[in-house]
């Protein structure tokens, strides 16, 4: 009881005037789960409807227990997709498989497009309206992919589409935190580029901490392969899922807060942007403004040091690639 007023608090101090539908597809998830805890926390959220191949019924019944307003809903399998979807303003995607040791999050591409694509579908279907947060792997890919879908069925805004990089954002908090002697919430580094290897950009110099180039590039490192830590320390059973399903949280309540009219707030999220076009990648993640419509201001990449301009170049080679898989894998389907 105590835990959940310390979580509603953080949340938010002002109770909800109209709560929104929230749908988390792959709800039954090692993501899904607990992310679907902390938005049944949440109290911006009025109905939480989650959705999976297996096993919603039993995790529905179990948050539907928490005295939270938030109603939840079960659906299990395809023919219930429509039901779970159907008045969404925001659908959450955590849904196919994590990567094991020695995999690149692109291994994911042949198992995780498909179930995307079948997804989006989905909603462009039954929730056309709705925004769409992608935590899928691999992100630089899946987010093109959705994209594409909308489109072919004349309801893509991109002001409604997010890949989520919050992780990385959080990371990057932690590990300059760890070596800096400093709270990690006080610690706030624009990372930008994609959601893979070299694509994550983590910008220290925008940071105003002093570092030696031996922590630089480090730092940069650790960040960019964060999530090999986990996937390795997790030995065959998955990936990051508890630390993504609080960044997913995370993001998701700030959408909600903008939703509402709340001003002023950013996060760091892959979406499409001008931001790196004229090199020819579509997608990109930077800081971007939240509003009432979904994306409000992308912002710039800002000020880059010599070494971080040489990683931009090699980041925008990679996302490209990737951008390019995700769109031929729908135009070309
Ligand atoms: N964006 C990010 O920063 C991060 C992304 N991820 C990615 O998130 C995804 C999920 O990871 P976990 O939750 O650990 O995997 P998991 O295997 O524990 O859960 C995935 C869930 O998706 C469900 N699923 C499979 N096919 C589906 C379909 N067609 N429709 C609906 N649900 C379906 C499964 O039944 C399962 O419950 C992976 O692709 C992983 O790489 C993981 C960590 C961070
Ligand atoms: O590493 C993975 O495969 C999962 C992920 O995206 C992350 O933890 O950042």
């Amino acid at each position: 009881m105590f835990a959940t007023q310390l979580f509603r608090r953080s949340f938010s101090s002002s109770v909800a005037m109209h709560g929104k539908k929230v749908a988390v597809l792959g709800a039954a998830g090692g993501i899904g789960q607990p992310l679907s805890l902390l938005l049944k926390l949440n109290p911006l959220v009025s109905e939480l409807s989650l959705y999976d191949i297996v096993n919603t019924p039993g995790v529905a019944a179990d948050l539907s227990h928490i005295n939270t307003p938030a109603k939840v809903t079960g659906h299990k399998g395809a023919e219930s997709l429509g039901e779970a979807l159907t008045g969404s303003d925001v659908i959450v995607i955590p849904a196919g498989v994590p990567r094991k040791p020695g995999m690149t999050r692109d291994d994911l591409f042949n198992t995780n497009a498909n179930i995307v694509k079948t997804l989006a579908e989905g909603a462009a279907k039954y929730a056309p309206k709705a925004h769409l947060l992608i935590i899928s792997n691999p992100v630089n890919s899946t987010v093109p992919i959705v994209a594409e879908v909308l489109k072919k069925h004349g309801v893509f805004d991109p002001a409604r589409l997010f890949g989520v990089t919050s992780l990385d954002v959080v990371r990057a908090s932690t590990f300059v935190a760890a070596i800096k002697g400093k709270n990690p919430e006080d610690v706030h580094v624009h990372v930008v580029g994609g959601h893979s290897g070299v694509t994550i950009l983590p910008l220290l110099s925008q940071t105003g901490i002093k570092f030696t180039q031996d922590e630089i590039e480090k730092l940069t490192h650790r960040i960019q392969y964060g999530g090999d830590e986990v996937v390795k320390a997790k030995d065959g059973t998955g990936s990051a899922t508890l630390s993504m399903a609080q960044a997913g949280a995370r993001f998701t309540n700030s959408l909600l807060k903008a939703l509402e009219g709340q001003k002023g707030i950013v996060e760091p999220t892959f979406v499409f942007s001008p931001v790196a076009q004229k090199e020819g990648a579509d997608f990109f993640a930077t800081n971007v403004e939240l509003g009432t419509g979904g994306v409000a201001k992308i912002h710039p990449v800002g000020p880059m040091s010599d070494y971080e301009q040489k990683l931009y170049a090699e980041a925008v080679v990679e996302l490209k690639k990737n951008i390019a898989k995700g769109v031929q894998f729908v135009k070309g389907a």
